[in-house]
């Protein structure tokens, strides 16, 4: 058995990298920007009123002081004038400012009169003049790599992109094995059940960035499992779930090193997920996920997730695990890197009390894995320990 760690450095070592593809800005989010995003003008490219007012000199401005208002500047059609000692220009928010003039007064401390303006008592600190480049300026990029968020996109129509280079999505080939299984809807004869991990590794790796697809669930014979991974040949990545341990039914290892498996390993020393297997198929990097939905589960947030953004050119490293308190003492932990299945509460996080890795409805409830270290100690409500939000 080999440690989290190194299966996980073990699996960077089989992934690179996609190529590009171009998106429409409508598209983008959610997708890991591979080139930069360079800005073509400067925001704004006016210096800019953030009020709606009167654009006056702001030595001028004082309570009592009256204007003549000459003009009017609004979004999108400036004055062309220049603002002169004692006259002000109708402005609106977002009109650029006109020349002469530095300092806008907000229309609520104006009290008007045909073409003249009387600034009130208490007048606020102003100026209200957002600087031209004063957001970004030509050249100011959102660097790559980067998972585009709903704010960047923003930003990137803003410095004028219609369309952004980002990676392909990794397609991933998910292939389920078993004679227990049928499709969610069908009806189950009576030793049968339902297929769910592919549904939820589906989920998890769509949510990631990538394009999974559920390919026919492969019969418990060789032939059948075969024909599964040709069907998986032209993905980026194909993920087994099941006949990864021992049993006789377990054919997955058997068959994939019967079509020239170069495996990394097999064996990790987790709990849930012990069977996990890997290697390179055909040249296609393949891993092999135990059977048990929260096994499985589990190896898609701890494995999956870092590969999958590692293919889409993100930085190639774990989930970040974060701290939490213990509210309820934990028994010390065997040799295994140990994920509970937990949720966070007003006292501290607190493990679930069944821990079976068959257990969809449990894992459905936790908010995050406690993250228990090979050999830990036992430990004390109050402590301090490892959590994995999900
Ligand atoms: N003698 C030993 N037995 C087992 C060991 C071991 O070390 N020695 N390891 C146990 C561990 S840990 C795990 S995890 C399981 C994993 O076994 P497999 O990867 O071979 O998984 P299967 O036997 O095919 O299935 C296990 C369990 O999960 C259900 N299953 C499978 N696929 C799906 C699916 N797509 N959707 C829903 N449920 C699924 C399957 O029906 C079984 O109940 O092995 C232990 N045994
Ligand atoms: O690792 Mo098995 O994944 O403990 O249930």
């Amino acid at each position: 058995m080999i440690s989290v760690e190194a299966a996980l450095s073990g699996l960077f070592g089989l992934v690179s990298p996609l190529g590009t593809e171009q998106v429409a800005l409508t598209r983008a989010n959610g997708r890991v920007l591979a080139e930069d995003v360079i800005a073509r003008r400067d925001q704004p490219p006016f210096a800019g009123s953030a009020m709606d007012g009167y654009a006056v000199i702001a030595a001028e401005a004082r309570p009592g002081a009256r204007f003549r208002v000459i003009g009017e500047s609004a979004a999108g059609a400036r004055f062309a004038g220049r603002v002169s000692p004692g006259e002000a220009v109708r402005i609106f928010t977002g009109a650029p400012v006109p020349e002469g003039a530095d300092r806008v007064v907000i229309q609520e401390d104006v009290e008007a009169a045909g073409d003249m303006i009387t600034l009130t008592e208490g007048l606020d600190e102003g100026p209200h003049i957002r600087p031209a480049g004063g957001d970004f300026r030509i050249g100011d990029r959102i660097a790559a790599p980067r998972r585009l968020t709903p704010a960047d996109v923003a930003l990137a129509a803003s410095m004028n992109h219609p369309v952004l280079t980002v990676t392909r999505r990794p397609a991933v080939a998910l292939i389920s094995t078993g004679d227990e299984l049928v499709m969610p809807g069908e009806t189950p004869g009576p030793d049968q059940i339902v297929a769910s991990n592919t549904f939820g590794l589906k989920a998890l790796l769509d949510a990631e960035g990538a394009e999974a697809r559920i390919l026919p669930a492969a019969r418990d014979t060789e032939a059948s499992l075969r024909m599964a991974f040709e069907l998986a040949g032209s993905a980026d990545l194909i993920v087994t779930i099941g006949g990864a341990s021992v049993g006789d039914h377990d054919l997955v290892g058997k068959v994939a090193a019967d079509l020239g498996l170069d495996r990394a390993f097999w064996k990790v020393a987790m709990r849930p997920g012990k069977p996990l297997m890997a290697g390179k198929l055909g040249g296609v990097p393949m891993i092999g996920l135990p059977g048990n939905p929260v096994s499985a589960m589990v190896c898609g947030h701890v494995f999956l997730r870092p590969v999958i953004r590692a293919m889409l050119g993100l930085p190639a490293r774990a989930l970040e695990t974060a701290s939490a308190r213990l509210a309820a003492p934990l028994a010390a932990n065997g040799p295994r890197t140990h994920y509970m299945r937990a949720e966070m509460t007003p006292e501290g996080i607190r493990p679930f009390s069944s821990q079976d890795s068959a257990l969809l409805s449990v894992l459905s409830r936790a908010d995050t894995f406690l993250v228990r270290p090979p050999d830990a100690p036992a430990a004390a409500a109050g402590e301090t320990v490892a959590c994995l939000h999900i």
